[in-house]
């Protein structure tokens, strides 16, 4: 960090208020799907966008290295948020949902899943603010806990709602629900995402997985018997409640459910602000929390790219991907135009890419990321509407080409988004590599506090020196594919 630094502290070769966005994207454009995400992921006017099969372009083929570290030493390294004592079975869960996590080869519980699956699991039922490092399996200690509660007797009725930011998100949350609970019988778990529910029957199953605007919507038109739920868990809870985000939704949806009911909040982030307004939703939580040093994951090295002037970042994107054997990859940008543009660029340019961001109708945005997580493309150019939760184990690196902005104007570096980001590698004790584009004073000194504030060292990369940022890259990728005795993603990746 030293480096970038210092670099801050000299002349800039743009003045501070710089834009940061791609020049490509009109003035007009949103800052990101996330900064509005009531709409965002509900929204689906979108334009045809071609789908393309991604493989074998451009040097991106899946890298086929041995592994250096292996889930079990994590599992029991006391400092991996990893590392538990105990086995699923000393947790009490019901044999069928015990099956499920054999089936899934999950061996031991993480950290996340030992620490907080007792308090949510135990009789009366409490709340639960939940956080750890993104890629810990909090996904599983949520959805444990769901079926844990669900009356199996009962399979068309409501039990459990679970909420999530992004339509994305909540597909793939029903997906883990279905896997890790295939052997509950007559578990149905729907997805309550537009366009997913058929407006003759409404809701009918046990468990409901959806976007908050979406669920408010089947509510009031009674498609949705909320009366009987036992259990609400909100992921990504921060941005969730965030008053400029989902907060209102939150709160209208909450407002329809019984008084009673179970409330668990998780996230990777929980800034002190939406704190205040997370103890207020959830009352009388236990609280699992971490310091924002410790949110950063081990397996995950970060590093910039410094960039001469924001003309040159695309021709340096273009000479990364044209050079390296990376597995899957994510790139975000600021704007949905800027993604588009990327896009027709790389293409012209002989990379097979993808796009996926709000513009995009919904079945086209679930093709576009069935076919990125199965391999059938490697590259996706996204917003930050897919910045949270989108587990995808092949990743092996991400991209930020614009620093996350947050505030009136961008001004200020969105923490909790580069976080995010940054997570959808290194899942669950693999490694990856991150790469934020800087180019500016803005960009440089955003990136800095950043690093400041999460206490990261960031490697710098040279655009001029490419033998150099191909071996300081390679050494990271090359031993992100999964160890063989790695658990399957629960959605096949
Ligand atoms: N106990 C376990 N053993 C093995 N693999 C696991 C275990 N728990 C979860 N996983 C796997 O770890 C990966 C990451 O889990 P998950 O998506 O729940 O992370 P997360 O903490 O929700 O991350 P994020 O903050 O990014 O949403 C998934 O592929 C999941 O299948």
């Amino acid at each position: 960090m030293a480096d970038l630094a210092s670099r801050i502290s000299k002349p800039a070769d743009a003045p501070a208020d710089a834009p940061v966005d791609d020049a490509a994207a009109p003035s007009d454009a949103p800052a990101d799907d996330a900064a509005t995400p009531a709409a965002a992921p509900d929204q689906g006017n979108g334009t045809e966008k071609p789908i393309d099969d991604g493989a074998n372009s451009g040097g991106l083929v899946e890298p086929t290295y041995d592994v250096e570290v292996k889930l079990s030493d994590l599992q029991a390294d006391i400092e991996s948020p990893l590392y538990s004592v105990s086995s699923f079975e000393e947790l009490g869960l019901p044999k069928p949902i015990n099956d499920g996590l054999l089936a899934m080869n999950f061996k031991k519980p993480s950290k996340i899943q030992e620490r907080a699956l007792p308090l949510m699991i135990s009789n009366p039922p409490t709340n639960m603010i939940a956080q750890s490092q993104s890629g810990t399996g909090k996904t599983a200690a949520f959805v444990l806990t769901v079926l844990s509660r669900v009356d199996f007797s009962q399979p068309t009725q409501p039990q459990a709602l679970l909420l999530a930011p992004s339509r994305e998100l909540a597909r793939q949350i029903q997906g883990v629900i279905q896997t890790v609970g295939q052997f509950c019988e007559s578990l149905i778990v729907e997805a309550a995402i537009p366009g997913s529910i058929s407006r003759e029957t409404g809701v009918k199953g046990s468990v409901v997985v959806g976007t908050p605007g979406t669920v408010m919507d089947l509510v009031r038109r009674r498609q949705f018997d909320v009366s009987q739920l036992k259990v609400l868990v909100i992921d990504e809870a921060d941005n969730m409640l965030d008053q400029q985000g989902m907060g209102d939704q939150c709160i209208r949806v909450k407002g329809m459910l019984p008084k009673t009911i179970q409330i668990l909040l998780f996230s990777a982030t929980f800034p002190d602000k939406v704190m205040n307004y997370a103890r207020k939703y959830a009352p009388n939580a236990n609280e699992i929390k971490l310091r924002h040093q410790e949110l950063t994951v081990k397996g995950i090295s970060q590093m910039y790219m410094d960039c001469p002037d924001e003309s040159k970042k695309y021709d340096i994107l273009c000479k990364l991907y044209g050079l390296m054997t990376i597995g899957s990859s994510v790139i975000f940008v600021r704007t949905r135009e800027s993604a588009n543009e990327i896009m027709r660029r790389m293409e012209a340019d002989g990379h097979k890419v993808s796009a996926l961001h709000g513009a995009y109708e919904g079945q086209n945005r679930d093709a576009l990321l069935d076919d990125f997580r199965s391999g059938r493309s490697k590259v996706l150019i996204t917003t930050n509407v897919l910045a949270r939760g989108i587990d995808v184990s092949s990743v092996s690196m991400v991209i930020n080409y614009d620093i996350p902005m947050k505030g009136f104007g961008d001004k200020e570096p969105d923490m909790e988004t580069y976080l995010h980001r940054i997570g959808r590698t290194g899942r669950f004790g693999r490694v990856g590599v991150s790469i934020s584009f800087v180019y500016d004073r803005k960009s440089f000194e955003a990136l800095s506090k950043i690093a400041e504030f999460y206490g990261i060292d960031l490697v710098q990369l040279d655009p001029n020196d490419w033998d150099l940022t191909e071996t300081k890259v390679q050494e990271v990728i090359k031993s992100s594919r999964a160890a063989p005795d790695y658990a399957p993603n629960a959605l096949g990746n």
